[in-house]
């Protein structure tokens, strides 16, 4: 069996993996979440990895409030930077892979072409900033590591924009939703795969790889097929950044290229779309 730890594992992606963990007969998890583990503080994640064994760590944890970071920046630092950091050292001690979650954030979306994993990122928010820093502590750190860099998560599990889209019609009557940030949905479910189907193939191509779902929209678009696949009854307009103000700046164009994990694992392509009306059926059982 391949033993492996889930840290943040009662995240939405954590639940992602659980709910498919089954399905991956000679893989063997521990999840665990915030209070049995806190990625921030070294001396428990030493402790954790010297008492107990595995082959691989899955790090779903993260501060991922990308507004109220700008606001706590010492936290997202300890978490995102410090707790991958933490995870690197533990890892390298105790020959363990780590394959650590990422995000389109680290990019400053100014691109015209989905970006490469050889793109040059350049953080706008604190939450990028935070997420590039604990991506460079794992390179410096820890050569037997995997990172995934994925965009716009959503699932059936905790909270993300499909379910507070979802919320939002049944309270409002009408809604505005910005439609100059380009990216592309991706089903954490879809992902969850993609991460055991890289520990199935037992792959020793290390670094960074880039998965999304299929296709370039704007959260506008997205928010237009929520409501069109869910027969919402609301009135959905188009906005902008500049009159949606929120405290931190994304990304104008974070779509990602993905090329290089469908090649290692000979994935096929999902359409954002297809995955939308598998979550939304989930949501709806
Ligand atoms: N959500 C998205 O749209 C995207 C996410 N990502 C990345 O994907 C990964 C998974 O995201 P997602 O599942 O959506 O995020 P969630 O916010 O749903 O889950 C993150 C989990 O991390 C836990 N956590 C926070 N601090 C610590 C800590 N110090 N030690 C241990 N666990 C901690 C949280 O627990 P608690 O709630 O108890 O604090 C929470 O369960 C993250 O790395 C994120 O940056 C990338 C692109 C898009
Ligand atoms: C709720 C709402 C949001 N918006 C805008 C705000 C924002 O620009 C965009 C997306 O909203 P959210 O705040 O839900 O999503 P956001 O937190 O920006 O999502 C990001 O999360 C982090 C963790 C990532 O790593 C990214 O890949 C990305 O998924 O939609 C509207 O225009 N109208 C609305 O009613």
């Amino acid at each position: 069996m391949t033993k492996i730890l889930v840290t943040g594992g009662k995240g939405q992606l954590g639940q992602c993996l659980q709910s498919i963990s089954n399905d991956f007969k000679t893989l063997d998890f521990v999840f665990l979440g915030s209070n049995d583990l806190d990625i921030s503080n070294n001396i428990e994640v030493e402790a954790y990895f010297k008492n107990n064994t595995f082959d691989y760590c899955i790090n779903c944890a993260a501060y991922t409030a990308v507004d109220k970071a700008e606001e706590e920046q010492e936290k997202a630092k300890q978490i995102n930077e410090i707790g991958a950091k933490n995870l690197a050292h533990a890892c390298f001690k105790n020959s363990v892979t780590l394959i650590h979650i990422s995000t389109d954030f680290v990019f400053d979306g100014t691109a015209k072409l989905p970006y490469t994993e050889e793109d040059r990122t350049n953080p706008i928010s604190v939450y990028g900033k935070t997420k590039r820093d604990g991506e460079l502590a794992i390179i410096s750190n820890l050569p037997e590591h995997f990172i995934i860099r994925t965009s716009w998560l959503y699932s059936e599990f905790g909270s993300n924009f499909v379910k507070t889209m979802l919320r939002l019609s049944e309270e409002k009557k009408e809604l505005s939703v910005v439609d100059d940030q380009t990216g592309c949905p991706t089903y954490a479910k879809d992902l969850a795969e993609v991460i055991l189907k890289i520990i199935d193939s037992q792959s020793k191509k290390f670094g960074i790889y880039h998965y999304s779902n299929q296709g370039q929209i704007t959260w506008y678009d997205f928010a237009k097929e929520i409501f069109k696949q869910s027969k919402a009854d609301i009135n959905l307009y188009k906005t902008d950044s500049k009159t949606f103000k929120t405290l931190a700046t994304r990304p104008k164009h974070s779509v990602l290229n993905t090329s290089k994990i469908h090649s290692l694992l000979k994935l096929e392509p999902i359409q954002w779309k297809k995955s939308l009306e598998t979550c939304l059926t989930q949501i709806n059982k």
